[in-house]
């Protein structure tokens, strides 16, 4: 007679693989109260602000999270997907899951799901849920094309966070930064084209702006920036743009430190007094439109440019859900699943 395996072993399914799609995350609602949970969720997190708690948490505690939660919910009412009563961010997280899903069924194992690193979904429950559903093995995409410690880090850290209470953990692999992949670098070069054709206008300027990082997370170590970099060399490459044509900036600065140079801000405000008439802007790091796209460049750095003597300027829309968009991520995910399915 054989020794039967003890509860919870022979109960456990298994061989599925999840694919987990992860980005920053989102507030349930642009109150108050919703807004304080979700910046104190964020602004508490080690890999966005380095100092020491000593330093930080009076700041926090005392000032950040009486102001901004306010202040911030204002500018997320602004942007808000009312149809859905969510922000967009979770809008274009979750149709990237349902259409990488529709895109992977000739690989019947995977399931495919999302979560966010701040607010809800959560990791840990994403994680919990796909290995109930019989993942063993899980792939873990942090959403974002540049490697950065405040963003793919942190993505991962919270993974193996919740793996460490787990007494039979999946397999889990982390995908790398996309930021020189061809079909990136194309697909942002068709959203440039493709949106500038729907304009009776031509920029004189194109502005690649990506979210900045304090400089001294820089010269500690991360290479954010010279990814950057290399992206906006490889889509001027692409589309026969010089560097003074499609330049290099750096947006959404926070706190009193010195971040990555130039500044959007500064720079659509120095454009406009010198002169331009006809701007652009897109934002290649942004795997989705969001706060810090939609309202922060489409609204206040339309409103700044128009205020300092500029004509026309055009946000050019993130990848999003589109068939461009989720070629890139496709493609990254089975490459990444090579080996398991
Ligand atoms: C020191 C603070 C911050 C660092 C470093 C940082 C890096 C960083 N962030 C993104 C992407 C996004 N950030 C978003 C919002 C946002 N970012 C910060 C601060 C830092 N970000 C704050 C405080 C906020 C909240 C809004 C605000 O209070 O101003 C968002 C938008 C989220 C949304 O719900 O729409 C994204 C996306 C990257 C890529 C990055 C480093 C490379
Ligand atoms: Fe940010
Ligand atoms: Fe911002």
């Amino acid at each position: 007679m054989t020794a039967e395996a003890p509860t919870g072993q022979s109960q456990q399914k298994s061989g599925k693989i999840g694919v987990l799609l992860v980005n920053l995350g989102t507030p349930d609602g642009t109150d108050y109260t919703s807004m304080r949970r979700y910046l104190r969720e964020f602004l508490t997190d080690k890999r966005v602000i380095e100092w020491s708690p000593w330093k930080w948490y009076p700041i926090l505690f005392g000032i950040v999270l009486n102001t901004r939660p306010s202040k911030v919910g204002k500018a997320y009412e602004t942007i808000w997907n009312k149809e859905k009563n969510e922000s967009f961010l979770r809008t274009y997280t979750r149709n990237q899951s349902d259409l990488m899903a529709e895109r992977l069924t000739d690989l019947p194992d995977v399931i495919v799901d999302w979560a966010m690193r701040y607010g809800k979904p959560s990791i840990a429950e994403r994680i919990q849920t796909l290995k109930d559903r019989g993942c063993d093995r899980i792939l873990l995409f942090p959403l974002y094309p540049q490697y950065a410690a405040a963003t793919t880090a942190t993505v991962n850290d919270k993974a193996f966070e919740k793996l460490m209470a787990m007494r039979w953990q999946p397999a889990l692999r982390t995908v790398p930064d996309y930021h020189t992949d061809p079909i990136y670098i194309d697909a942002l070069a068709n959203s440039v084209t493709r949106h500038l054709a729907t304009l009776d206008w031509q920029p004189e300027k194109i502005l690649a702006s990506f979210h900045g990082i304090p400089l001294s997370y820089s010269e500690k170590g991360d290479p954010y920036y010279g990814q950057c970099i290399e992206t906006t060399r490889l889509l001027r490459e692409k589309l026969g743009l010089s560097e003074d044509r499609l330049m290099i900036t750096f947006q959404s600065r926070f706190g009193p430190e010195e971040w990555l140079q130039p500044y959007t801000d500064k720079t659509v405000e120095r454009l406009a007094k010198e002169g331009s008439k006809r701007i652009a802007v897109l934002n290649p790091g942004f795997v989705s439109d969001c706060l810090e796209t939609l309202e922060e460049i489409a609204e206040q750095a339309a409103e700044s440019f128009h205020h300092n003597g500029g004509e026309k300027f055009a946000h050019i829309p993130c990848l999003n859900d589109s068939e461009d968009g989720m070629r890139v991520l496709e493609k990254v995910v089975r490459r990444e699943l090579l080996g398991w399915a």
